[in-house]
């Protein structure tokens, strides 16, 4: 049966420097191009190619997994962006310092907003700059669809349809699926195919570059499951 691969974009210019930042479209560092043509070479040493790649309209996925799809040989796959695989938004809190935030508000709160399955971060307010909503590459989507922030569940309840209409279909048809998208919009994903519980999401972490791997078999059920040795 088909296989899946999952890839969390290399570090983020704002990993590195610790910022929240969910839907601003920030890219990759040298360290995270390195990352994610790693994330390749290994995915080639160990036998494994792809019939179909799908990503957020964020470019640190999008160039993770073009340096992915260049280790590979596999730059004439077809790769389909859409926003429902984008980052978790992370409302007010988007571009601000982790650490500083913490400092303002407590350690608790902050992991409350980052890890929490159903707890929001304060949301963005009207007529702020980082409100997306208008910019083309969200035009097919609506005002409610196009989030001023977003809990984990609200980011399952937006990938799940996209899983569900494009991604689940090519791995019935035996297509071999790769996806780069971001730590939340992965966790959701995580969750729904491991059936993660609401509590035990929280400590569900994907690292950055680390292909994590599923077989399944004729009924869509996961039979293996692990990250790239
Ligand atoms: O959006 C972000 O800031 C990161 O990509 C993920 O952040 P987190 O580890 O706080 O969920």
């Amino acid at each position: 049966m088909a296989k899946l691969v999952l890839v969390r974009h290399g570090e983020s210019q704002w990993n590195l420097e610790n910022r929240f930042t969910g839907w601003v479209d920030v890219d990759i560092t040298e360290k995270g191009a390195a990352e994610a043509r790693s994330a390749g070479e290994r995915l080639k040493a160990a036998g494994y190619t792809f019939d179909v790649a799908y990503t957020s309209v964020l470019k640190r996925a999008i160039r993770t997994l073009w340096h992915v799809q260049d280790a590979m040989d596999l730059m004439w796959i077809p790769v389909k962006i859409n926003w429902r695989l984008n980052e978790r938004h992370y409302g007010a809190l988007s571009g601000l310092n982790k650490a500083e935030t913490a400092a303002q508000h407590g350690d608790e709160q902050v992991r409350i907003w980052r890890r929490s399955y159903d707890v929001r971060p304060p949301a963005l307010e009207a007529g702020d700059s980082r409100d997306v909503f208008g910019n083309p590459r969200y035009a097919g989507a609506s005002r409610a669809e196009v989030p001023l922030t977003e809990c984990l569940k609200d980011t399952v309840e937006r990938v799940l349809p996209y899983w569900e209409s494009d991604i689940a279909p090519s791995l019935r048809e035996g297509k071999n699926v790769l996806i780069a998208a971001h730590g939340n919009s992965l966790r959701a994903l995580v969750k729904y195919l491991e059936n993660v519980s609401d509590a035990d999401i929280m400590g569900v972490e994907i690292p950055n570059g680390a292909p994590l791997i599923y077989d399944f078999d004729e009924n869509m059920k996961p039979t293996r499951i692990g990250y790239l040795a």
